[in-house]
């Protein structure tokens, strides 16, 4: 059977993924040129290449069409319902590091923690006549974590495709959920995270469908070793 590693195929993580397996051995070569969605392995006919962006690389290794992927944890958390039951984080990468958080407005002075914000949202229909909103591209997650975790029942999420961090100020919603690396964008738009508010912290793993198959499958063992041992 052929094994299929699906590579980020753009953004951030592109070089540093495939330099992490070229380390590990495997020397990664485009089929056809260079814009190319599917490689090779120099010297493997049992190892298939495709490249797909990261999102993708989450949903495809979700519905079992790929073998291994390298993408970021909170793209697979947030695509998969039972993440860990479908798949195996077989190995952190040490890069795409990025923090899914919590932000409130920084003038939210009495606004520390989760259980301050349980309270405000509590209040908030009472306050102003509709419930707390937070906008984020990740719905389950903030789910999981307010629900779930903190037991906040009292709020409603806006979704959001893309510049999170300016809702608060547009008044599109009161409060976001998003990563973080730096930290500059949550300061230019005055947020704050708020002390346990950090649900997430991601980076780029190495990640395998849970197949029955791969259990007989020498080469599964193999890439997953060959990866951890230049880490
Ligand atoms: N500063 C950052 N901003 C956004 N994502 C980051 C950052 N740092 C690390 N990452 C991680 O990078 C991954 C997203 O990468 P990228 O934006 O290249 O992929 P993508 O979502 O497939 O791209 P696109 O949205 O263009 O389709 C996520 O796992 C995210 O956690
Ligand atoms: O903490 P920081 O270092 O400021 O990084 C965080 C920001 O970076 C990302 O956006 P980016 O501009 O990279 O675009 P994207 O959302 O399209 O990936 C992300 O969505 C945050 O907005």
């Amino acid at each position: 059977m052929t094994i299929t590693i699906a590579l980020p195929s753009k953004g951030r993580m592109k070089e540093d993924a495939s330099e992490i397996f070229s380390r590990a051995g495997f020397t990664i070569t485009s089929v056809g040129n260079d814009r190319s969605y599917r490689g090779r392995v120099e010297g493997r006919d049992d190892i298939e290449i495709a490249f797909l962006s990261a999102s993708e690389i989450s949903r495809e290794i979700g519905n079992g069409s790929i073998d291994f992927g390298v993408t970021g944890e909170d793209l697979v958390r947030e695509g998969l319902a039972e993440a860990d039951a479908r798949v195996e984080f077989c190995a952190r990468l040490g890069f795409g590091h990025a923090d899914v958080v919590v932000a409130v407005p920084e003038i939210w002075l009495d606004v520390d923690t989760m259980a301050d914000l349980g309270d405000v949202a509590a209040d908030f229909r009472a306050r102003h006549g509709r419930r707390l909103t937070i906008a984020t591209k990740y719905w389950r997650l903030t789910q999981q974590f307010f629900s779930g975790n903190h037991g906040i029942q009292l709020y409603r999420i806006v979704e959001s495709l893309g510049a999170t961090e300016g809702a608060p100020a547009s008044g599109s919603a009161d409060i976001i959920v998003d990563i973080t690396s730096t930290g500059s964008t949550l300061h230019a738009n005055h947020l704050k995270i708020l002390s346990d508010g950090v649900i997430l912290k991601s980076e780029a793993c190495l990640v395998r469908a849970r197949k029955p198959e791969h259990a007989a499958n020498p080469v599964v063992a193999e890439i997953i070793q060959a990866v951890r041992k230049v880490l």
